[in-house]
């Protein structure tokens, strides 16, 4: 196998599906479903957890006086157009077999979510792309990255960050002596307060004892590249 894992839980933001000033970027799109159709040609077996945050976050919604479940409502939809998104361009690069399991019951675009489905047509070749988050409020997708990598029995959580190549120990973009972080524990993320995910997505992958690779996903081929070992990324596990 030419990747460092068999079964691959990807956690993709919203942010790595838009451009400055549109929701959807056809580069960016493009650019990432190449990668997902060579992947998944080459045996690895992948799941995709696909954010919102290009479209809505429900931390928007107090900013027109939205009840917290409201906006995180629809959030959660925001993740599932990017799902279609996704889906329609790999299908459209020629890769048919993939499938949009949304928790939301929307059954005239997606597939009800079961992980036994998914673990099964995922054996068959299938890419799983996994809409609308956990299904509840006052969730992420990052949590929800962590959940169906324990329900795919993932060997990984890949997260993906745009233009951060992983964890340092304060914000690069805003110190530019920040420490890189190669490897981390688990612990060490709240220990030291590092903005990686959600405490309830770090705590749940500790407790599953799944790692998380975070890495830049900003660059030529960086998710083939951080799967083959050929890109500088920090691993937090332990
Ligand atoms: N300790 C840290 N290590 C890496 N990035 C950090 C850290 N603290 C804050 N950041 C900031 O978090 C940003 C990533 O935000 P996040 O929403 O998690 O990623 P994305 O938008 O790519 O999903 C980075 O671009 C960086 O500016
Ligand atoms: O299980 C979930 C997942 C997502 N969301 C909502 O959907 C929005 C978009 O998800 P996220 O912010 O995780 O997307 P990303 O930042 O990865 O683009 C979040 O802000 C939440 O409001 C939610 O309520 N429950």
């Amino acid at each position: 196998m030419k990747y460092k894992y068999n079964t691959v839980l990807l956690k993709l933001s919203g942010e790595a599906l838009k451009s400055e000033t549109e929701i959807y970027n056809k580069e960016q799109l493009v650019g990432i479903a190449k990668q997902i159709v060579e992947l998944a040609k080459n045996g690895l077996k992948l799941g995709i957890v696909i954010g919102g945050g290009n479209i809505w976050r429900g931390n928007l919604g107090k900013d027109i006086d939205m009840p917290q479940i409201n906006a995180d409502y629809m959030g959660m939809l925001a993740t599932v157009m990017n799902g279609l998104a996704l889906e329609s361009t790999i299908k459209r690069l020629g890769y048919e077999k993939v499938n949009v399991y949304s928790s939301l019951p929307i059954e005239t675009v997606t597939d009800d979510y079961n992980f036994k489905r998914a673990r099964l047509s995922m054996n068959e070749g299938y890419i799983s792309i996994f809409v609308g988050g956990t299904g509840f409020s006052y969730f992420s997708t990052d949590t929800n990255s962590v959940i169906r990598a324990i329900e795919i029995k993932a060997d990984v959580v890949m997260m993906a960050k745009n233009g951060v190549k992983g964890v340092y120990d304060s914000d690069p973009k805003i110190n530019p002596n920040a420490k890189f972080y190669s490897e981390l524990k688990y612990s060490e993320i709240s220990e030291k307060k590092l903005r990686v995910m959600d405490l309830t997505a770090s705590t749940l992958a500790q407790d599953a004892n799944i790692p998380i690779e975070v890495f830049d996903m900003q660059g030529d081929n960086n998710i083939i590249k951080v799967l083959e070992g050929k890109l500088e990324s920090t691993i937090i596990k332990g």
